[in-house]
């Protein structure tokens, strides 16, 4: 398959003939500078150029077991084509490329992404050697099974064992109820023949609290599930629905001690404990794969967007003014404040993925030098961002769709697959309410800490009792950002006085925090958007210095738009701490609505600059040529009810009642 660009309709060629900015700097911005663009868009290329990694018949016509097994082979595919050719998983994953093209529920993700990164981060140097080249080669093929029937948030009631026994330095896995059965794990069911399994780990009849286990689901050759083991695939879901979910019991099954995943916390021969320097350290899969999330959720969100921007310059519907040819769905400003903020979004969360990326990889270094003092911080800011990101991106996604009326219902918009997909972030790698009541505990330890005189981390500094005046006008992008700042401080005081009063009237401290988890969930949802305003704000100042000033004005009037946004959308905050009054966001009002006129003209060429290209987005409505009409007529003869004019279902069921005597 060769990348054809084909003339584009009408609409969007004026669309792009409004450009002012270069389209290409943005899209190196948004990739990370113009050597990432090139890596990109080599990968493309060569995935373009592979045609058996594109689906002949939709997912959707085939059966539950043809959809996965197709799924696979495109996995297999994908991952051969990329090492052939040089490149890594991780480079197909990094770039979105690869996934776009599996994202029905790719089986092999959890191998390339949780269970690589287990061996990665929680094997001492021994068990690095032996399961390393194994797992990069594909020798072994794992997933990270951690969730139960029972339990999937509250990680320290998992009820998995992992019993060890001394006489034969083994551990014994067991699953002692239906409840404590593995269920969930991506690519368990009929994939892995590995897991690396989170499981209660007991010496000398004490419980140590959940440690990681790698485990042998399946024999190497054969596949068949080795004996004391029970695994199978849960069933259908709301969403990709081509990768195989499995469920998985032990019985009293036997693995060596060397098993134990040993790079925080040791067990001896003889059955002595050894603690890590941290407790969480163990967490340490979820955290990295919540930061790649962050990245996840932003293009996939940018996925939508295209689509939907696209199509709605296209789209014609109604009168603006009688008699006048219909205009634009892209014009009419309500069209316009569906989708610009999410566009907005976009930008405010690819910027903030990268700040969160830097924090990772800063703390990383330093847990290897045994510096735990940022591992609290980036849990908190790792937590915020994957509820926010995913939060956003599934909202943003079904307004894409709603803004594409009938049409962004129809399976070959892709907006659907997009959604579903994007949906499950909500729940997996920590459900997002969990993660907010997470950051809140952050929050609350913050300022008690600052109300006693210590110095905060930066991402929290801003919650300082006694800040210092902001020199910045309210209405400057600085001063607006100060004013969220400001009503933050305000929410979280009150959060904090809140708890005080229970518990000086009586109730114990956790039921004190179950009243107030309401309001604790918004406190962590406006600090981390607070977050999300800096980095965006910092990001713009700093690109200031480099960039063209058509980028620039773009990238500033996206910025702009964020905040505004969230500065209404916080208005009953920011009014009752004062920090702005109803005149000011009277201004903010009319502003924004100005600001959505202003990007109108450019949004086309901004998706553009997105640079995703059709192969990729796999979408009717959100083609380049913008021929959305023929593509739906042609999409619509693939259905199977179309390869004959009267159906079966006509002889069985319709005819006989339309003769019955009724
Ligand atoms: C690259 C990816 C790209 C695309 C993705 C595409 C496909 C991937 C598809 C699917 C992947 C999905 C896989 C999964 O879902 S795996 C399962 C994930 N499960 C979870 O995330 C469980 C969520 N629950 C938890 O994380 C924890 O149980 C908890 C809610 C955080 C509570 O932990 P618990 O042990 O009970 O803690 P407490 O005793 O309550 O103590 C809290 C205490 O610990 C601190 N803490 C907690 N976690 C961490 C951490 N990770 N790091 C540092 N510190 C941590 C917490 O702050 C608190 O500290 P205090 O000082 O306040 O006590
Ligand atoms: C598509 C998909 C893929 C997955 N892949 C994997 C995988 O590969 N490996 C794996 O191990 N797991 C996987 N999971 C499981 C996933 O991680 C869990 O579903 C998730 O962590 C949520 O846990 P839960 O299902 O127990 O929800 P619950 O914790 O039961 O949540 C139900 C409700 O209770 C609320 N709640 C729970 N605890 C609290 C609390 N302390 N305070 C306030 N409210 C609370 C939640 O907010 C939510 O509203 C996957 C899940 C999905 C949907």
């Amino acid at each position: 398959m060769s990348v054809v660009v084909p003339e584009c309709c009408d609409d969007l060629k004026r669309e792009r003939g409004r450009c002012l900015f270069n389209k290409e700097e943005l899209t190196n911005i948004l990739d990370g500078g113009p050597k990432l663009t090139e890596k990109r868009r080599r990968i493309e290329k060569m995935l373009i150029n592979t045609p058996e990694l594109f689906d002949d018949v939709s997912p959707d016509y085939l059966s539950h077991e043809d959809r996965y097994s197709n799924e696979l082979r495109k996995a297999t595919q994908l991952m051969t084509t990329l090492e052939k050719n040089g490149f890594t998983y991780n480079d197909a994953v990094t770039t979105g490329t690869g996934l776009w093209l599996l994202m029905d529920g790719n089986p092999l993700s959890l191998h390339i992404s949780m269970f690589l990164d287990t061996i990665k981060g929680q094997s001492n140097p021994q068990q690095l050697q032996e399961w390393l080249p194994l797992a990069e080669k594909f020798k072994i093929i794992g997933t990270y099974a951690q969730t139960e029937l029972g339990h999937g948030t509250f990680v320290r009631g998992l009820e998995t064992t992992a019993t060890y026994d001394s006489t034969t330095k083994e551990f014994v896995l067991h699953s002692p109820t239906i409840t404590a059965t593995k269920w969930w794990p991506g690519a368990l069911g009929k994939t892995s023949n590995h897991a690396v399994v989170m499981a209660q780990l007991y010496l000398g009849g004490k419980c140590y609290g959940p440690h990681i286990f790698m485990v042998q689901l399946r024999d190497l050759e054969t596949h068949r599930t080795l004996p004391g083991i029970v695994v199978g695939e849960i069933g259908p879901r709301l969403g990709m629905n081509s990768n195989d979910n499995g469920f998985l019991q032990f019985n009293h099954h036997r693995i060596p001690l060397t098993n134990m995943f040993m790079k925080h916390s040791q067990v001896t021969e003889d059955g002595k404990y050894v603690k890590p320097l941290h407790s969480k350290l163990s967490y340490g899969t979820m955290v990295q794969t919540r930061v790649g999330i962050v990245y996840h959720a932003s293009r996939e969100l940018s996925r939508a967007l295209i689509i939907a921007i696209r199509y709605s310059a296209v789209r014609h519907q109604s009168e603006m003014v009688p008699g006048d040819p219909e205009p634009q769905i892209l014009d009419y400003q309500t069209q316009q404040y569906k989708l610009l903020p999410h566009l907005a979004s976009f930008f405010a969360l690819r910027f903030s993925a990268r700040a969160l990326l830097e924090v990772f990889i800063g703390t990383s270094a330093g847990l290897g030098s045994g510096k735990m003092n940022m591992l609290p911080e980036l849990h908190a800011l790792s937590s915020g961002l994957k509820a926010v990101a995913t939060n956003d991106a599934v909202k943003g996604t079904d307004i894409c769709r709603l803004a594409c009326g009938g049409h962004g219902y129809l399976s070959s918009s892709n907006l659907p697959r997009i959604y579903t997909a994007i949906a499950a972030g909500i729940t997996y790698e920590g459900e997002n309410t969990v993660l907010f009541l997470q950051v809140a505990r952050y929050l609350i330890k913050s300022f008690r800490a600052s109300s006693q005189g210590q110095t905060l981390p930066f991402s929290v500094s801003y919650l300082r009792v006694q800040p210092p005046s902001s020199h910045a006008p309210l209405m400057s992008d600085r001063g607006l950002v100060d004013a969220l700042g400001a009503g933050v401080r305000w929410m979280v005081g009150e959060a904090e006085r809140r708890l005080q009063q229970l518990v000086d009237s009586g109730h114990s401290p956790h039921a004190a925090w179950n009243a107030c988890s309401v309001h604790l969930v918004q406190c962590a949802d406006a600090h981390t958007r607070y977050y999300i305003c800096e980095q965006f704000v910092d990001a713009v100042s700093k690109l200031g210095e480099t960039v063209s000033s058509g980028v620039h004005e773009v990238l500033r009037q996206l910025c702009r738009l964020y905040i505004l946004h969230r500065v209404i959308q916080t208005a009953g905050i920011l009014l009752r701490c004062g920090a702005v009054d109803g005149k000011a966001l009277t201004s903010i009002e009319e502003e924004e609505c100005h600001l959505l006129a202003t990007l109108r003209i450019q949004a086309v060429s901004i998706v553009d600059a997105i640079d995703i290209k059709d192969v990729f987005l796999k979408s009717t409505l959100g083609a380049w040529d913008g021929n959305v009409y023929q593509r739906i007529y042609e999409e619509a003869q693939k259905s199977p009810l179309n390869k004959s004019d009267v159906t079966q279902g006509y002889y069985q069921y319709l005819r006989p009642l339309m003769k019955a005597n009724l």
